[in-house]
């Protein structure tokens, strides 16, 4: 028996979506203690709209949901700890084993005093209650135990319920499932609802939305909803057909797939035909410690990380091939190579980010609407991602230093990239802001494919205005080309070459960065020319800033550019934050 029977109950709600898109019609209803609800109605009709009015993933634009007498909008902090939720997308990761998974997500979500063979044993229940606990029959050697196979080795069905165990783990009073036997055979469906049967019966309300007519077998009661979000039916499934005055269940869904006859069966609520009863037995938990949250979302997301050897090994190739390719076309250390260095650091950020936040939006929806702080999750992203950076970083500044060092030419033999690991904390500062960048376009666009369109418009700008490709002429572009990364990571790249050479015994002229001859350049001809690497730039004409064109002198200085870098950096991570908090349910 559970300590806390929740009880639902919704008055008079109404759902518009925009565009004055209705999404359900008025109604009311209530969903008892221990009861095994199924949810249903033709494609479209509002069944997904319904249940996230319920559990406050998406909240009634009018009426009220009361979760034991409380206003679920007003007490969400009060009750969300007691819901379950699982959509209709996976909430785990498919690069964890099973185990890690629900390790990580009771490390999240159970109290911090929890300890590991606590966790162990809820783990252990859960598989059991969703009869995973078996072993695999599928495997001829036998007998690998589910806790050990990763997320992705699983089926759709054993994926389902292994995000129904992460819920479970909390153990909640009510569990919103949203067509979670779609993927499953009817064998499985068979074992899957009985499992749910016997959690229903321990306590546990169940809402579970589904389209399956072999599913009413085993609830209690069926809402029924007819097209355009009517609520035509809610009671026993053994009456549905006589209710509808058909045979089978099939026939219900295609008369409550004309809204003439679901007219018929449409009664707006009367004004309290459903009271809400104040009957409040929520305590307030203790709120979650961000700095605990934060050590177990870094250490889940670089598990998961290494667990995906392939594309770990695709991001560490990529400072090798790029490195190796300007090794390659590259015969001395020009501004070339100052900017593509800059700039591959900043597409290392970019690149490896952008696709971060998007893949997992429904597990960062969930996990928000449970306990996840905005500004952990940023940061847990930040620091994995800063790690992967850093390494790509050195190594690619490793392969410009080297190879520049031991082909410097015979004019020139003090230039190649130094200091060197000045130049890697500067880059790597680079490649940090970038990654933010990336993870604002992940944050803010909806799908993979529209943050993988929107990348290589970002990246333009940042190879345009950096003062190598064109001179900077106009306060227009100079005034863009602040907002870029492009521009201060070349410039402060370039400044940290020249101030090395200045503050170092050389003599000058062994150390300008040689430049591009228009007449040709030979390598063992030197007729170059050469000069500082920042008076290569088109920054700062003196002409023009004289003339009051340009601001010129506004961040010239090594110091200055770093900070440029940070301030970008900042403005990105407030950019993040504001698109997260904007997906925030209630
Ligand atoms: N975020 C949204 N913005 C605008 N319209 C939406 C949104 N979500 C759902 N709708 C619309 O509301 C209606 C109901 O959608 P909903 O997903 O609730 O239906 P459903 O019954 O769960 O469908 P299915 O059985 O196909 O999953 C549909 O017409 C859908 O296009």
């Amino acid at each position: 028996m559970k300590e806390k029977e929740l009880s639902i109950q919704a008055i008079g709600i109404t759902k518009k979506y925009p565009k004055n898109k209705i999404g359900l019609q008025p109604m009311s209803l209530e969903i008892k203690p221990k009861s095994f609800v199924a949810l249903m109605g033709p494609s479209g009709c509002g069944k997904s709209t319904l249940l996230k009015c319920l559990n406050g993933d998406n909240p009634a634009t009018s009426g009220e949901v009361f979760i034991n007498g409380l206003s679920l909008i007003e007490n969400y902090d009060l009750v969300k700890k007691d819901i379950g939720y699982v959509p209709q997308d996976d909430i785990i990761h498919r690069e964890l084993s099973v185990y890690k998974t629900l390790y990580y997500a009771a490390k999240l979500r159970l109290p911090d005093d929890t300890t590991k063979k606590e966790i162990d044993q809820r783990i252990n229940k859960v598989l059991k209650s969703l009869k995973l606990d078996q072993h695999d029959q599928g495997n001829p050697k036998g007998q690998k135990d589910i806790k050990d196979k990763k997320v992705k080795e699983l089926s759709g069905g054993q994926r389902k319920r292994i995000s129904i165990a992460v819920e479970l783990l909390t153990e909640p009073s009510i569990l919103f499932l949203d067509e979670p036997t779609s993927p499953l055979d009817p064998e499985t469906i068979d074992s899957f609802l009985k499992s749910l049967r016997e959690l229903a019966e321990g306590g546990t309300s169940i809402v579970m939305v589904t389209h399956k007519p072999e599913d009413l077998n085993y609830v209690d009661e069926i809402v029924f909803l007819g097209v355009k979000g009517h609520l035509v039916y809610k009671g026993a499934p053994q009456k549905i057909t006589e209710h509808f005055r058909v045979d089978t269940i099939i026939e219900v869904y295609s008369k409550m797939s004309h809204l003439d006859e679901v007219k018929n069966y449409y009664t707006a609520p009367k004004d309290g035909s459903v009271s809400a009863r104040v009957n409040p037995k929520l305590k307030k938990t203790k709120p979650d410690s961000s700095i605990r949250q934060l050590y177990w979302l870094a250490n889940r997301y670089l598990n998961i990380k290494l667990n995906d050897f392939n594309n770990l090994l695709l991001l560490l190739l990529q400072p090798i091939i790029i490195g190796g390719l300007v090794s390659l076309v590259f015969t001395e250390f020009r501004i070339g190579v100052i900017f593509l260095t800059a700039i591959s650091a900043i597409w290392f950020g970019v690149s490896n980010s952008a696709k971060e936040i998007v893949g997992e939006m429904a597990i960062y929806k969930r996990e928000r609407m449970f306990n996840l702080n905005i500004n952990t999750y940023i940061i847990s992203k930040l620091l994995v991602l800063s790690l992967i950076a850093l390494v790509q970083v050195v190594v690619f500044v490793a392969i410009i230093h080297i190879n520049f060092k031991l082909n410097a030419i015979p004019e020139f033999p003090e230039t190649y990239l130094r200091p060197f690991w000045e130049s890697i904390g500067f880059l790597f500062m680079v490649s940090c802001s970038a990654t933010l960048i990336g993870l604002f376009l992940s944050s803010y666009f909806s799908t993979t494919e529209k943050v993988m369109t929107v990348v290589p418009i970002t990246l333009m700008p940042q190879i345009m205005l950096a003062g190598v490709m064109t001179k900077l002429d106009t306060r227009l572009i100079e005034i863009l080309s602040f907002f870029t990364l492009g521009r201060w990571g070349t410039e402060g790249f370039a400044r940290l070459q020249d101030d090395y050479f200045k503050n170092m015994d050389i003599a000058t002229e062994s150390v300008l960065i040689p430049e591009f001859n228009p007449d040709g350049y030979h390598k063992n001809d030197c007729k170059c020319e050469a000069a500082s690497a920042l008076d290569q730039l088109g920054l700062y004409d003196e002409n023009l800033i004289d003339k009051g064109v340009l601001i010129g002198n506004a961040f010239n200085n090594f110091t200055a550019n770093a900070i440029a870098v940070v301030i970008l950096s900042l403005i990105m991570y407030l950019l993040i934050f504001i698109s997260l908090n904007k997906k925030d349910s209630i």
